[in-house]
């Protein structure tokens, strides 16, 4: 699924109306068919509509009429001046007004109105927002976060920025957002993920050409996407076709995070798992996971110790290496890591404190063999680039482009919505829940991803489909232990994800 920034939008309709002569009522016509859908759904009879000025009050309003005609009991809100309505919010306007319908003003009434109806459609604010919500608008946003039971945003929650996902002053908090043409980038990132509930994407009638033509590089998961990517399995296959990978990680007084990457390369599908760890963990690790075979490695001062022979071997013997999980802090795991990156030729996954130790030889990543995936989470990524974690988390999509780009890697970065880019396209993830924010949640990914690229997925794609499926399998333990999960419960649902 596409996702638009603001001006992005207002493109697809221009080019809707004046290249494929689509009426601009007809698009809000079906704007307000989709919402009535999603209404006539639930067994619901008393609808508030609460309308701003500008098209999405004009979809509000043509939608109040759809309701209507249909027997549900309506109540229609306008805030904002009414000589201010144009164009084909005005023409729609003007039927309720033909109609006889009481277009309702005061806040006090809505208040009292909210209390009693079985839903809410937010119409006040799209993409037009352009500036903090105050006085009365501010006042109804809190009105209907406050008294409604059941609250549809439409096109985005009101005071929601549609490119940056951050509130403008306050925003209503929806049940659900029915959005057009494409997904909108504030409803996946930032406020604009826990504000927009649940979301619904309808064409409107905008042909698929002419969404193309504006050469989205944003992508999100909906419907079948990015699920459609995986591969089936033929019969005729053997341990040995289904990926051959390692993990190079674990130390003195950290073993669990290799023990959880492995598990969850083999509960993704790998046919072959090894992990190169120090003699000293090893007989931990194999009594919890007699599945994986083990490379012992040797070790000084309790971290693992490598001659360069044994990364030759190792890089020669593998589809894909990650390294860093568990792995600790030392000047050899960074000379490991630069010498990986000058000399591998197979994908490399560099996450946890193999991205720590990278920070210092970063400029290797330009002069690399081999495809990198890093997987930070916002702190380490602030270590990585020196970017203050606050300025990270408000500007996800463009800081993950940029260093993707300049560095000529995939980066994932870690975070509700979990961003995946190549420098040119972007992926941003929407499954997972807070209760995935538990110790080894991230080995556990680094283990999926590891996975699909050992077979055969390309990095990028094994990063998108890896965040999905991670988050999709969070979201299955989720539902039986809440926020009470723990990582190796990731890994258990990790199969019925992939079904
Ligand atoms: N293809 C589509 O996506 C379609 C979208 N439709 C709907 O159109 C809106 C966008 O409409 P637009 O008129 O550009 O903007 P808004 O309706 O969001 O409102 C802008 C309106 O509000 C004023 N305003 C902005 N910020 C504030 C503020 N903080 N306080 C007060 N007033 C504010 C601004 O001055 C304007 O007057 C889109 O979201 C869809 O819902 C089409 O209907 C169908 C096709
Ligand atoms: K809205």
């Amino acid at each position: 699924m596409k996702v638009s920034k603001a001006q992005n939008m207002r493109n697809i309709d221009r080019r809707a109306m004046e290249k494929y002569k689509i009426p601009g009522i007809v698009l809000m016509e079906n704007a307000a068919w989709a919402l009535f859908k999603r209404i006539k759904d639930k067994e619901v009879k008393r609808v508030v509509v609460v309308c701003g000025v500008g098209n999405n009050g004009g979809d509000g309003f043509a939608l109040s009429r759809l309701l209507m005609i249909n027997g549900y009991d309506v109540s229609v809100y306008l805030f904002g001046d009414e000589d201010k309505i144009k164009g084909d919010a005005r023409i729609n306007y003007e039927i309720l007004l033909n109609m006889g319908v009481l277009i309702k003003k005061e806040l006090e009434d809505l208040k009292q109105e909210l209390k009693y109806s079985d839903v809410a459609v937010d119409a006040l604010f799209g993409t037009g927002l352009d500036r903090e919500v105050e006085g009365i608008h501010k006042e109804v946003i809190e009105a209907i976060n406050l008294f409604s039971k059941y609250t549809i945003s439409v096109d985005i929650p009101s005071g929601i920025n549609s490119d940056t996902g951050l509130k403008m002053g306050c925003a209503v908090l929806a049940n659900e957002t029915v959005t057009f043409g494409t997904a909108k980038l504030g409803l996946l990132i930032n406020d604009g993920r826990e504000h927009s509930g649940t979301i619904y994407i309808d064409n409107i009638s905008i042909p698929k050409a002419c969404i193309d033509e504006e050469g989205l590089k944003i992508t999100t998961n909906y419907s079948e996407f990015p699920k459609s990517l995986l591969k089936k399995r033929h019969f005729d296959v053997n341990k040995g076709s289904c990926g051959k990978v390692a993990v190079i990680g674990g130390c003195f007084n950290m073993s669990g995070a290799v023990t959880l990457s492995l598990k969850a390369a083999l509960r993704t599908g790998s046919g072959l798992v090894t992990g190169v760890v120090q003699r000293s963990i090893v007989d931990r690790i194999a009594s919890f996971l007699p599945e994986a075979t083990y490379r012992i490695c040797n070790e000084k001062d309790g971290y693992l110790l490598f001659t360069t022979r044994e990364l030759d071997e190792i890089m020669q013997s593998y589809d894909a290496v990650a390294v860093g999980v568990g792995i600790g802090r030392s000047n050899h795991i960074t000379s490991v890591i630069s010498y990986l990156l000058e000399k591998s030729t197979k994908p490399l996954i560099i996450d946890a404190d193999g991205l720590n130790m990278l920070c210092s030889i970063k400029a290797r990543l330009k002069t690399k063999k081999c495809q990198v995936v890093l997987t930070p989470h916002p702190g380490e990524f602030s270590r990585l680039t020196g970017l203050d974690v606050d300025y990270i988390n408000k500007n996800r999509v463009d800081v993950a482009v940029n260093f993707a780009k300049e560095y000529g890697c995939i980066l994932l970065l870690k975070g509700a919505s979990t961003v995946v880019t190549d420098g040119d396209r972007v992926y941003i993830n929407t499954t997972g829940n807070p209760g995935m924010a538990t110790g080894g949640s991230g080995d556990v990914l680094t283990g999926v991803i590891l996975s699909l690229i050992g077979q055969g997925y390309t990095p990028y794609d094994a990063a998108l489909l890896g965040a999905y499926l991670h988050g999709c399998a969070g979201d299955f333990a989720y539902k039986k232990y809440g926020n009470g999960l723990v990582a190796s419960d990731i890994i258990e649902y990790i199969g019925q994800a992939m079904l």
